[in-house]
């Protein structure tokens, strides 16, 4: 069985609109911040640095979300991370994010791995081993 990743947190007053519910903008924060959580519990850093200047990241190239109910102000929200495809340079993660038994939202978020350097474009790199290991687990059934 795969694994899956999962966090919680609460709507915060912040992250809602004027019709009182959670903006549709939060939900990519909670996706971001779960992906987050996830690479911390592997042990594994937003950006690892590979020598003095140069740097691995992961900035995101595609996201997507679907609304299924509104939550509100201090609703306690469960974040479900899997990983819908392990590419080579690109990680396709996917969210399931309910209030209670209620689905919320179902997200998804590639992320591409770069080599970064100061003053330089990144340029997509693949995804180290050691770091491809530790998310295997994660991926998804076909
Ligand atoms: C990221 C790029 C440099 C990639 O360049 P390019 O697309 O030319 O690379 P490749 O053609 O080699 O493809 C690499 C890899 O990506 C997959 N892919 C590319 N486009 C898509 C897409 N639209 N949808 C799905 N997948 C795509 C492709 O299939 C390859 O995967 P494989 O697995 O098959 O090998 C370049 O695209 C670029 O610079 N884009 C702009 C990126 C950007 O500015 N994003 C917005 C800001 S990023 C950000 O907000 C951010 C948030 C975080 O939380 C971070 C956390 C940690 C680190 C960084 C973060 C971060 O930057």
């Amino acid at each position: 069985m795969p694994e899956v990743f999962r966090t919680q947190r609460f709507v915060e007053f912040s992250d809602t609109d004027m019709a009182g519910i959670a903006h549709f903008s939060a939900f990519f924060r909670y996706m971001e911040s779960a992906e987050h959580a996830l690479l911390r519990s592997l042990g594994l850093s937003v950006f690892q640095r590979l020598g003095d200047d140069d740097a691995l990241s992961f900035p995101r190239v595609n996201v997507q979300c679907d609304y299924q109910a509104p939550v509100r102000c201090e609703d306690e929200l469960d974040v479900a991370v899997s990983i819908e495809r392990l590419g080579t340079k690109s990680v396709t993660y996917r969210f399931d994010i309910s209030r209670g038994d209620t689905p919320a939202a179902t997200g998804r978020m590639t992320s591409v791995c770069c080599r970064i350097e100061p003053g330089q474009t990144p340029v997509a790199t693949p995804i180290p081993d050691e770091i491809a290991d530790r998310l295997r687990p994660f991926v998804a059934d076909e």
